[in-house]
């Protein structure tokens, strides 16, 4: 009889998941899946289940690593929430399993996975292609990523101003309340955006949100929401005129309305550039399209247990 799960709640993921431990090994993994070799890595897109009745979606995201003895799966369930709704637009649970005996070593909540490991993999496609001079911080979206990605891109870079924008004004006012230091609240997305540096846009948008002619020349977007084929965050404009780069080509292909719609070219995966087979282009205006992967939830999750493991 194999051992029962560890099992781990969302208070416990998200104090033994550190940025500091995460991001070196995102990189890592990021970098050799680009490497395309599957002996190393399987990951295939994720499958999601349309929800139609209710506006939601359940993906399923299934990741080998074999060298580290990872495997592991994702379930996320996300929604479109109407305005007002106090209801999360996304929840998740990590399943990782015995590599060699097929059990499940752990059950652990997904959603502070999920909310810490992509903003972490924004702020290393900051770090690669945000312009030398980065003195504006702007945030579209007051909700849980927006939150994660605040928190990790002030942790590691110094900007003389953060600004948000969200379309419920009183959302961001509350996102504001509960921080340190001072975030500017904007009534309009181009108030926010006009002389950014950086940009995270984090919202449930289906339709563009930033439009190319407000986007300071050199600026580097960083783009989380819009996760399928139909939906949007950016327009046309911003799209062909950036150079972009994913996390997967092959989940871009199939997941980003962004890319697909617009017509745009995919310059490099992010894993490319931390490979060193393609350029970071900071002195242009560049687009990071995040779609999340299941790897990155791996490394995440493994990272949480070995933790867990070694205080008790
Ligand atoms: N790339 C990834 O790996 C990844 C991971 C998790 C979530 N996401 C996506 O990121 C986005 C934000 O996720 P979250 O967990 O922070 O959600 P959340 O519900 O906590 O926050 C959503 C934010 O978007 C705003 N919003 C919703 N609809 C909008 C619209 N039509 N126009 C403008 N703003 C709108 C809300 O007011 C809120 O501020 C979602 O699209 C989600 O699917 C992407
Ligand atoms: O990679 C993820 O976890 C997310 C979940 C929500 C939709 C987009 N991708």
């Amino acid at each position: 009889m194999s051992e029962s799960p560890v099992l781990l709640n969302k208070h416990e993921v998200e104090r033994l998941l550190t940025y500091d431990d995460l991001i070196p090994r995102l990189e890592s993994v990021m970098g050799k899946f680009s490497k395309r070799d599957s002996s190393e890595i399987i990951q295939p897109v994720r499958s999601v289940v349309p929800i139609q009745q209710h506006s939601g979606f359940l993906g399923v995201m299934p990741a080998y690593l074999t060298a580290e003895g990872i495997l592991c799966t994702k379930m996320v369930a996300f929604y479109q929430r109407a305005e007002g709704s106090s209801l999360p637009s996304t929840q998740a649970t990590v399943l990782l399993f015995h590599p060699e005996h097929g059990n499940v070593t752990a059950i652990m909540d997904g959603e502070a996975i999920t909310a810490k490991r992509t903003a972490a993999v924004s702020a290393i496609s900051a770090k690669l292609f945000k312009p030398a001079l980065s003195e504006v911080l702007c945030i579209l979206g007051s909700g849980q990523q927006a939150r994660s990605h605040y928190d990790v891109f002030t942790k590691l870079f110094k900007f003389k101003e953060v600004r948000l924008w969200s379309r419920r004004k009183e959302m961001a006012q509350r996102f504001v309340n509960d921080l340190q230091d001072p975030v500017t609240v904007c009534s309009s997305v181009k108030e926010a955006v006009i002389g950014a540096d950086v940009i995270v846009t984090a919202t449930g948008a289906s339709q563009p949100i930033l439009f190319g002619e407000w986007v300071k020349p050199g600026a580097h977007i960083a783009a989380v929401g819009a996760c399928r084929p139909d939906w949007r965050e950016l327009d046309d404009v911003l799209m062909r005129e950036a150079v972009v780069y994913v996390d997967s080509r092959e989940g871009a292909t199939a997941e980003s309305g962004d890319i697909i719609l617009s017509g745009a070219e995919v310059f490099a995966e992010l894993g490319e550039v931390i490979n060193g087979s393609f350029p970071a282009q900071h002195e242009k205006t560049t687009v990071f399209k995040s779609l999340g992967m299941g790897i990155q939830d791996a490394v995440s999750a493994k990272l949480v247990l070995e933790k867990w493991n070694s205080e008790y």
